[in-house]
């Protein structure tokens, strides 16, 4: 850690999302845009302006989806989109050839979408339009997820408390936690599912079309609806969880609930044919790194801010932010000083 930072007031976002840039782009692409300072070359100041403008203009465009009468609004939004189409699908055509031409064969998913494309028949602008859905639905969700629930370790001291005591127990003051650590991590896996429960980074699911005229719950719902399904409340609502405000891993612990589409009460990744693909990759992304946040560090509010004053009131939309993004200070808890040094990874 640097030594500058210690004791220091840090905005968590921002390191989480350079985790989830640096992650998505080595899973994508096999790549790294940001040096070991944190610098992000010019191609990755590129992709981050793509990725940002995407949302933005997808984002707009979307309320055009529900009120399509109101669609000759949005010409400019259009236009954009156009752009963006094109600056994105030059971007990933240029990677690609670099990818081609370095050889370096191994399973990124770049690598398994060329593997596959002679055999199947898979258009170059299907691999890029496969390659930018999982950047586009894997690099903020992830980050979000990371961010609530650190703010709910910050706010809830005792949580935090438990979980590292469990991580010195299982993976002790002399080594960093690893993916083999995780199955003997049960607190630290339910604190990952507690924090889905309470903040979905997705709270409405992504909108699906009703195919057939169906009756649910005694509602008719004519063929060509959009229909959302409000995970969020379902999560809290009381008639299936106790105190269902409360963020307590440990209801998980007294009854083993899935949150991969079998129990209804719990689908942050929502259920069925489009489920998220990315379920498994996600909740291990999100475990490891809280695993190692709190192994390594301690985590208290600002100075002034009582844990309970910690703010999660959310940013209303289809993918919920926290409106004011959590705030704490960190300090280092392993005695080794080497642990804190960053580690060159083989990719
Ligand atoms: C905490 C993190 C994440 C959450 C909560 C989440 C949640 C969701 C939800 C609710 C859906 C819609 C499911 C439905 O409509 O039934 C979805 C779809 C999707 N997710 Fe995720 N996701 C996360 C991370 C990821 C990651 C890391 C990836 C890939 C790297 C990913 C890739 C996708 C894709 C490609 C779809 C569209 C699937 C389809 O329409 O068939 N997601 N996700």
């Amino acid at each position: 850690m640097d030594a500058e930072l210690k004791g220091k007031s840090l905005l968590v976002r921002e390191y989480l999302s350079s985790v989830a840039f640096n992650n998505i782009t080595r899973l994508a692409f096999g790549k790294r845009f940001m040096d070991s300072n944190g610098v992000v070359n010019e191609q990755g100041q590129e992709f981050k302006k793509i990725t940002h403008d995407g949302i933005k203009i997808t984002a707009k465009l979307s309320i055009a989806e529900y009120i399509p009468w109101i669609r000759w609004m949005f010409k400019v939004e259009q236009d954009a989109l156009d752009k963006f189409a094109a600056d994105r699908d030059h971007l990933t055509r240029v990677i690609m050839e670099e990818h081609i031409k370095s050889g370096n064969t191994k399973q990124h998913f770049v690598d398994a979408l060329l593997t596959l494309q002679k055999q199947y028949d898979i258009s170059e602008d299907t691999i890029i339009g496969l390659l930018w859905d999982m950047i586009a639905a894997g690099m903020d969700t992830a980050t979000i997820s990371t961010e609530w629930a650190m703010a709910e370790l910050v706010r809830n001291p005792r949580v935090q408390r438990k979980a590292q005591e469990e991580l010195d127990r299982v993976v002790g003051p002399d080594r960093i936690m690893t993916e083999a650590d995780v199955p003997k991590l049960p607190y630290l896996q339910c604190i990952v599912k507690e924090s889905l429960r309470l903040h979905p980074p997705t709270p409405l699911m992504l909108p699906h079309r009703a195919s057939a005229n169906v009756k649910i719950g005694g509602y008719d719902i004519p063929k060509g609806s959009i229909v959302h399904v409000n995970v969020w409340a379902i999560a809290r609502d009381p008639a299936y969880w106790k105190n269902p405000e409360e963020f307590r891993p440990e209801r998980f612990m007294e009854e083993d609930i899935d949150m991969k589409g079998t129990d209804y009460r719990l689908l942050p990744f929502g259920a069925g044919r489009r489920i998220c693909p990315g379920a498994q990759l996600a909740i291990n992304l999100i475990t490891s790194s809280l695993g190692h946040l709190l192994h390594q560090f301690t985590w208290s509010p600002q100075p002034g801010v009582k844990p309970e004053e910690i703010d999660l009131s959310e940013n209303p939309g289809t993918v919920t932010y926290m409106r004011n993004p959590v705030k704490a200070v960190v300090s280092p808890r392993l005695s080794a000083v080497h642990l804190y040094k960053r580690v060159e990874s083989d990719m």
